[in-house]
């Protein structure tokens, strides 16, 4: 009875519930194509498009307006962008030797899956056989890496070549791009907040939720892209979510993306998602025909999404993406990543929390105002 209760803002209204009560919301799919009128707290009426049901992707033009691009463009460069890795190189300890078939020897593609765990780099054979004269490393020409020959390597010898290699084949990086970060829970920016609020009436979460989630701006230069990736981890990892451990194995935990284009770009800067509108998905046909690869498969089959300024498209998770690489121009785009853990009440813990840090927040405003 005495259950207890949690306090949460949604469309400008704090209420507060029961845990039971409070359930994630979820918005509803229709038909591919479909188009929904919505209304936003500036008036203004847009149009809520269903780009694919499996996964659920829904496309927002005009959601952010000229300005509010440009703002969140210029809150970035004021951060100050770094490149993108998606992998510490500084710790080798991804670099697993994946000899597959264990017949104690690397074969090429042996090998390119142990430099692509290793230094999230798409390398395909001739890649590998130049890497191999270079650094000499495969003695006797067999195309075939063994013990003995690998004896003399270790990671920082590969990572030494890579690291050069890619200067010049930018397209080989998993992901090629400068990214910040971007604080939602601590921002007193009025532009980023009414962002934050508007996206919370539009998927149907509270503004905690989303001021607790992970905002991220990427600027892609020629050539930059992001391979097909997730955006979330699996669910099987026998791992907790990274916002309780902060360890190498947690679980990254994103329940959905509201994905954002800042600028149009002037070709290429496409988003893919090649296995969106599909009934099945089949994982293994996705690495064996490497649909992941941009460079290589341009993304095909599936849906694309052309990069234009102030469109917002959302998805709910646990399925692959992908994008094109920019060609002329650059691109500009923001990740609202909104994260949720398997633990719903230490969840709303902390949202509760932090409302009530926020209306203390609001309130000391208020006093000083008068
Ligand atoms: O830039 C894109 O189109 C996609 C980027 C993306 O998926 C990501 O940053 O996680
Ligand atoms: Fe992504």
């Amino acid at each position: 009875e005495n259950e207890k209760q949690y306090c949460l803002t949604l469309n400008n209204e704090v209420k507060c519930e029961n845990l039971s009560n409070i359930k994630l919301s979820r918005l509803d799919g229709h038909e591919s194509g479909h188009i929904e009128n919505i209304r936003i707290e500036d008036g203004r009426q847009l149009e809520m498009k269903t780009l694919s049901l499996k996964p659920l992707i829904l496309e927002i033009s005009n959601f952010l307006t000229k300005e509010e691009c440009k703002h969140l463009k210029e809150m970035a460069i004021e951060e100050g962008l770094q490149s993108s890795e998606t992998h510490n190189w500084d710790n080798s300890n991804r670099f697993i030797l994946q000899d597959k078939d264990n017949d104690k020897r690397l074969n090429l593609e042996e090998m390119k899956l142990t430099l692509m765990g290793g230094f999230d780099v798409h390398l395909n054979k001739e890649d590998i056989l130049l890497m191999y004269k270079e650094i000499k490393i495969d003695k006797d020409n067999d195309e075939y890496i063994t013990q003995s020959e690998m004896s003399s390597f270790s990671p920082k010898h590969f990572e030494r070549y890579l690291n050069t290699f890619l200067k010049t084949h930018p397209e080989k990086h998993s992901r090629y791009s400068r990214q910040v970060w971007l604080k939602p829970d601590t921002s007193e920016d009025e532009v980023f907040n009414r962002i934050i609020n508007r996206a919370s009436t539009l998927v149907d979460l509270p503004v905690e939720l989303l001021k607790l989630s992970d905002f991220q701006v990427v600027n892609y230069d020629i050539k930059g892209h992001y391979h097909a990736h997730w955006d979330s981890s699996g669910l099987d990892k026998a791992a907790l979510c990274c916002d309780k451990v902060r360890k190498n194995n947690c679980r990254i935990c994103r329940y959905m993306t509201i994905f954002f284009y800042l600028n149009d770009v002037k070709d290429g800067g496409g988003t893919a998602f090649p296995v969106a509108n599909n009934e099945t998905v089949d994982l293994g046909e996705i690495t064996k025909q490497e649909l992941y690869n941009l460079n290589e498969k341009c993304g095909l089959p599936g849906l694309k999404v052309t990069a234009e300024m102030g469109k917002a498209i959302i998805w709910y998770n646990h399925f692959v993406n992908q994008n094109l690489g920019v060609k002329k121009g650059e691109k500009w785009v923001a990740n609202f990543w909104i994260k949720v853990t398997d633990d719903k009440e230490d969840d709303l813990a902390k949202m509760h929390k932090y409302q009530q840090l926020l209306s203390k927040k609001k309130k000391k405003k208020g006093k000083d105002e008068l």
